[in-house]
């Protein structure tokens, strides 16, 4: 086995599965809380499944968004509304505080950390951390998005980036991205990796053309025939890919390895879980789905991942939005459970 791929191996090995067997421990005590039964809702299917993550019940304070930012070959081929170069230019806003994301993390007290994992040049500035081993993946119209080493590397760098915030005090790793061009990487990977039609996972975007979704559908089915095993997620990161999608994976890796929940956002966060769940499937019960994007292809890639979303707002904008929106109902979860009296103390049981 080669030298990084055995680092990946090694990363697998520490992901032990969300112990289940206490399901029914956390489910009675959330049953003998001062309330009627099931009246949280989704509320108490969350608490359950953050107290299973770590093992314990107890609250959560120390939430941060992870903002990976990278450029993609494949905007060149016109797959978005917009240039390559406002992927760069929308890093400059989240530094200068001026886009969505930067108002939901204020609005929901969310430390808000910015990842260079991969942009063409750079954006010199102090908030900017910069963990890119390439800059941008090649046009995957043409050839492969990435070299193995760069697809493996990539991981290992989100990796040792979320475990190190991890071992400072984050008790909770919010996953967010921006990349112009990645909605076409991410139905790649949906299509690769699902039994779903290519046209399926293809969707709008950034607000593209019909006849753009089309080129979209087009331009991956003709990507995927050079994968020799479809079912291979590294063959597939690398192939169709992208360094945001790559370090997201190894992301998901360390917070599970480290029993850290993980909120994924919308569309393309999803295709990163959906590579990382299939790299190592016990990284499944760490994971929380902020909410149904508008994307088309997100409700599908949900239904594989069976997860239950926790807010359908109609949005598709990305950078980690929807993942800070869902702030505040994973930590009260988490306090209720942790904080809430019972029936029995008011004498109601
Ligand atoms: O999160 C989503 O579901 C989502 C859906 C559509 C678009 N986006 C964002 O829009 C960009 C990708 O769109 P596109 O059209 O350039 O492929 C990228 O920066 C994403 O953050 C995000
Ligand atoms: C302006 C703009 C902001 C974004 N944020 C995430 N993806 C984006 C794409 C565009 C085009």
């Amino acid at each position: 086995m080669a030298g990084s791929q055995l680092i990946l191996h090694t990363l697998m090995c520490n992901v032990q599965p969300v112990d289940g067997s206490r399901r029914g421990e956390f489910e009675a005590e959330m049953n003998r809380k001062v309330k009627p039964l099931g009246s949280l809702g989704q509320l108490e299917s969350l608490a359950i499944d953050l107290a299973l993550m770590s093992g314990r019940t107890g609250v959560i304070n120390h939430a941060e968004l992870f903002l990976f930012a990278a450029d993609h070959g494949v905007a060149q081929t016109g797959v978005s509304i917009a240039p390559q170069a406002v992927t760069a230019m929308m890093v400059e806003q989240f530094t200068r505080g001026t886009a969505a994301i930067n108002s939901v993390c204020t609005t929901t007290n969310t430390p808000l950390n910015i990842i260079d994992a991969g942009l063409l040049n750079t954006v010199n500035h102090v908030s900017v951390i910069d963990t890119a081993v390439a800059r941008g993946t090649q046009n995957f119209q043409h050839e492969p998005a990435m070299s193995e080493a760069v697809a493996l590397s990539s991981i290992l760098a989100g990796f040792k980036l979320i475990e190190h915030h991890i071992s400072k005090g984050c008790d909770c790793v919010l996953l967010g991205e921006m990349g112009i061009g990645n909605t076409t990487s991410a139905a790649a990977i949906m299509a690769a990796l699902t039994s779903f039609y290519t046209s399926e996972c293809v969707g709008h975007g950034t607000g593209v053309s019909d006849e753009v979704v089309e080129l979209k559908v087009e331009l991956i089915s003709k990507a995927l025939l050079r994968i020799d095993d479809i079912s291979d997620p590294l063959q597939v990161l690398q192939e169709v890919g992208g360094l945001e999608i790559a370090q997201m994976v190894g992301a998901m890796l360390a917070s599970a390895s480290l029993k850290t929940p993980v909120v994924i956002d919308g569309f393309i966060c999803s295709a990163a879980a959906l590579l990382a769940v299939t790299i190592e499937p016990n990284v499944r019960g760490y994971l929380i789905f902020a909410h149904l994007s508008d994307e088309r292809g997100h409700e599908k890639m949900l239904s594989e991942l069976h997860a239950k979303p926790l807010l359908k707002l109609g949005m598709k904008l990305g950078e980690g939005t929807g993942a800070a929106l869902a702030v505040p109902l994973i930590r009260s979860a988490a306090a209720c459970l942790a904080h809430m009296g019972t029936l029995e103390q008011v004498g109601l049981a």
